[in-house]
């Protein structure tokens, strides 16, 4: 974390931190939404997690993210190296510009969700939403199963509380939004890797959600398959059945428990079994033919391949075996490249247009940077 100038003239903790916003979030409503603390109290970590000069910027930066690998259903997800930028500043009138990905398609108006979420947790705050520009850099691709939603909820929620004055860099504050982000999307298999990057497994224990990282090989790349067209979450989620047979639950309990040693160990010879899936994938076939696209990456020699969230993008595992690591040599490119041709070559053999990117993960998911009216950088 940055420390300004001005900061570091005084004591840090004052400088950084006021006990006024701890006092301010006192008088919250009581619907679970606006009870915006974080369930930590001490008198100490009131002042730590607030800032003690108003924010007049913040510029957010929140990854995409691929859920369910298969087997994990609304459980298993993790980052990429792919990022949406969201710069919210203080202004004389509401002001929205979408750049890159969605531009042309993502609302302009302020019912955006981006600007939902700041608006939200700013009123839960007990404060108006002020007039606010927002600018939006995208280069998570909407509604295609790379969790840009997700990015969206967790940039705009981000934006709000550190305008409100809390400092989202704090475990406890992350904490927060992660609660708030999952009570959003009612799942927490992309939120959570969103907010705390690599592979997260999530999930909602008595009302709270938590959320636990499994290791990542080194030099493990993600070849990703993007259809043009888009397929929302929401269509996706409504064809799954409300009931599952117990040997259907039986096939991905066990699955989704390799697929977890495979990670951990760095061992992706059973990757290709352990990303099967009975929960979700079966019934979503209907709606984008990704079983061939499947098929071929791992024949191409992907390690294991899934349908990414709800879809339609398709991604398959390649590299993070033996001592390779992406950029140290060319050779996981190399296979990385096959298997992208592969997926290509399938989907035009079945009609569907589309966009391949190899990307890696990234271990780490939101950071952001604030700055007071002066234009001087707070963190
Ligand atoms: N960058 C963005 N800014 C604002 N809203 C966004 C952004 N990206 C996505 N959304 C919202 O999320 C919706 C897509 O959500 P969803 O169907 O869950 O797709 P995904 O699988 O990409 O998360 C979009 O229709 C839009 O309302
Ligand atoms: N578990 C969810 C994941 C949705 O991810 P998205 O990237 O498509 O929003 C689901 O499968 O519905």
């Amino acid at each position: 974390m940055a420390t300004s100038a001005r900061s570091r003239a005084v004591p840090l903790l004052v400088a950084r931190r006021g006990a006024r916003s701890a006092r301010s979030f006192s008088s919250e409503s009581s619907s679970s939404y606006s009870k915006l603390t974080t369930g930590f109290s001490s008198r100490i970590s009131n002042v730590q997690e607030s800032f003690f000069y108003p924010v007049d910027r913040v510029v957010v930066n929140v990854p995409a993210t691929t859920a369910n690998l298969g087997p994990g259903f609304d459980s298993f997800g993790f980052a990429l190296d792919v990022w949406n930028r969201v710069i919210v500043q203080k202004s004389d009138r509401f002001e929205m510009v979408v750049e890159g990905e969605g531009e042309g398609r993502i609302s302009l108006t302020e019912d955006n969700l981006v600007v939902q979420c700041v608006r939200k947790v700013l009123h839960s705050l007990g404060k108006e939403m002020p007039p606010l520009r927002f600018e939006c850099q995208n280069a998570v691709p909407p509604t295609r199963g790379m969790g840009s939603s997700s990015a969206a909820l967790v940039a705009g929620l981000a934006a709000g509380l550190a305008l409100g004055g809390k400092d989202v860099t704090t475990p406890a504050n992350k904490k927060l939004l992660l609660q708030l982000a999952a009570n959003e999307e009612g799942h927490a298999d992309n939120v959570a890797p969103a907010i705390y990057g690599g592979f997260q497994i999530a999930f909602n224990a008595e009302g709270h959600w938590i959320t636990q990282r499994v290791h990542i090989p080194d030099g493990l790349q993600c070849v990703l398959f993007i259809p043009d067209d888009e397929m929302p979450t929401t269509e996706a989620r409504a064809v799954l059945p409300a009931k599952i047979d117990r040997k259907d639950a039986i096939f991905n309990i066990a699955r989704a428990s390799m697929l977890i040693n495979c990670f951990a160990t760095s061992q992706f010879d059973p990757l290709r079994m352990a990303m099967e899936d009975r929960l979700h994938q079966q019934y979503r076939k209907h709606m984008f033919p990704f079983e061939p696209i499947i098929k071929d990456a791992l024949e191409a020699g992907a390690h294991g391949a899934f349908l990414s969230g709800a879809g339609p993008t398709v991604l398959a595992i390649t590299g993070g075996v033996g001592i390779a690591n992406v950029g140290s040599d060319t050779m996981s490119q190399f296979l990385a490249e096959v298997v992208s041709d592969a997926m290509v070559s399938s989907a035009a053999r079945l009609g569907v247009r589309g966009t391949a990117h190899i990307a890696t993960p990234s271990y780490f998911g939101l950071h952001s940077n604030g700055y007071d009216r002066d234009g001087e950088q707070l963190w």
